[in-house]
């Protein structure tokens, strides 16, 4: 880890937030993004139908009670050491107080964050965690078939010279591509499905179809879905050559909206701090505000990323990363054991991001929105989120229950010296 030896001689003991950059020193700032690992309790849940869901607390609790095991894969309580000692117990006590195998530094704030932002969806979560809130409706498409109204796909079919599509339903994207992958590859049809969120998901064959072309076909999708007010289109090409071989592929590409007002992270680039994006952040802002982008297939490939950004980040700078396989492998698979799995394998590598802290450097570990894997369906559940929020000069205190998750953009901004945004209010 290349530390800056001079820097670290004239740091005080104390925290080093809030600070001007040229003239102080600044430590470095990273959030953590846990997709979907919500703890429940959110104010709001009844008007989502969502009042009870809980991902974590319901996936500690069935691990508890032996329903979390996987032959070969894991066994028995939910066991998650660092997270543990950072607060998350805390603040989910079905996970019991177990004592850490090795500690970390420090033990940090540690809180919830309710979401004033109307969807339950990931733009809407990570912009908020941005100190973007989102305050208008996004589109969505009914829960009909067909579901897309048939003007948006005559343009885009128009646009794009495909034969026509299949699937115009809410679906499930692993379900859908074993029902209808082979007519897609036979016909040359590509697969068009929703879900609660604000999205318009294209699935088509890698080879067969091709994947630029899936990526034109997109491009175009999303130009004819801006007037309705729809969040992201989303490329999500597969490989395989029957039900049972389909697979999705990394190449999955979101075509989102740019948020509607600067973030943290436009923010940070405009003081002339470098921002890492890592995984699929530079995909959710739209680009906007990403000076570098980092790219893993899986949240180990992810973390190795996020070391990665860390070891080039200087003073000032700000890395934010997505694990996006809670959500994805496993919130809307509604698979707990793989979803307990995800989350030990995520606490493992800790101890590595405890190694590369330097003084004043600050942690945060949070989420955009639940994915309660016991829920009924496949979509996201409304939940509050974890805000676990560490670094070698930040004390244990409970800070509380946070009324938007743009108070944990807000509490970056500060630390890292930047001019305090429209929404929110640092807890540090
Ligand atoms: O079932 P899959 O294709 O994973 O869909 C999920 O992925 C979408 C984007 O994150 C969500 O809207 C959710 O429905
Ligand atoms: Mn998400
Ligand atoms: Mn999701």
């Amino acid at each position: 880890m290349p530390a800056s030896k001079d820097v670290n001689a004239a740091w005080p003991a104390k925290s080093l937030g809030h600070r001007d950059r040229g003239t102080k020193i600044i430590a470095r700032a990273i959030i953590m993004v846990l997709d979907s690992v919500g703890i429940g309790g959110a104010p709001d849940a009844q008007a989502f139908g969502d009042e009870g869901a809980n991902t974590l607390g319901h996936i500690a609790a069935a691990c508890a009670s032996g329903h979390g095991d996987k032959e070969g894969l894991r066994k028995g309580p939910l066991t998650l050491p660092h997270l543990t000692v950072l607060g998350l117990s805390r603040l989910a006590p079905e996970l019991g107080d177990k004592p850490a195998d090795s500690t970390p530094s420090s033990r940090g704030l540690y809180g919830r964050a309710s979401e004033v932002s109307k969807g339950k969806d990931t733009p809407s979560g990570h912009w908020e965690i941005a100190g973007v809130p989102v305050a208008f409706e996004w589109g969505y498409f009914p829960q009909t078939i067909p579901t897309f109204p048939a003007s948006l796909i005559r343009q885009i079919i128009d646009d794009s010279e495909i034969p026509g599509i299949l699937g115009d339903k809410h679906a499930s994207g692993t379900e859908i591509i074993a029902e209808l992958g082979e007519e897609s590859v036979r016909t040359g049809k590509p697969i068009f499905y929703t879900s609660s969120d604000s999205v318009l998901q294209i699935a088509a064959h890698e080879e067969h179809f091709g994947l630029q072309r899936l990526m034109a076909l997109c491009e175009a999708a999303r130009r004819h879905c801006d007037p309705l007010n729809i969040g992201r289109v989303i490329a999500r090409p597969f490989v395989g050559e029957d039900p049972a071989s389909f697979t999705r592929t990394a190449n999955r590409r979101d075509f989102s909206v740019p948020p509607p007002e600067p973030t943290l992270l436009d923010r940070a680039e405009e003081a002339g701090r470098t921002t890492f994006g890592i995984g699929k952040i530079a995909d959710i802002f739209a680009h906007q505000g990403i000076s570098r982008i980092k790219k893993g297939a899986g949240n180990m490939a992810l973390f190795d990323a996020t070391l990665e950004a860390f070891a080039e980040a200087q003073d000032g700078d700000l890395i934010f990363a997505n694990f996006i396989d809670f959500d994805t492998n496993f919130g809307h698979r509604r698979d707990v054991p793989g979803y307990a799995a995800a989350l030990e394998a995520f606490d493992r590598r800790l101890p590595e991001l405890d190694a590369a802290l330097r003084p004043g450097d600050l942690v945060v570990i949070t989420a955009d929105h639940g994915c309660d894997p016991t829920w009924r369906g496949s979509d996201h559940t409304r939940e509050r989120v974890p805000v676990l929020a560490y670094g070698p000069d930040i004390p244990a205190r409970d800070i509380g229950t946070l009324k938007t998750f743009a108070d944990i953009g807000e509490s970056v901004a500060a630390h890292l010296g930047l001019p305090a945004g429209r929404h929110g209010t640092s807890f540090l």
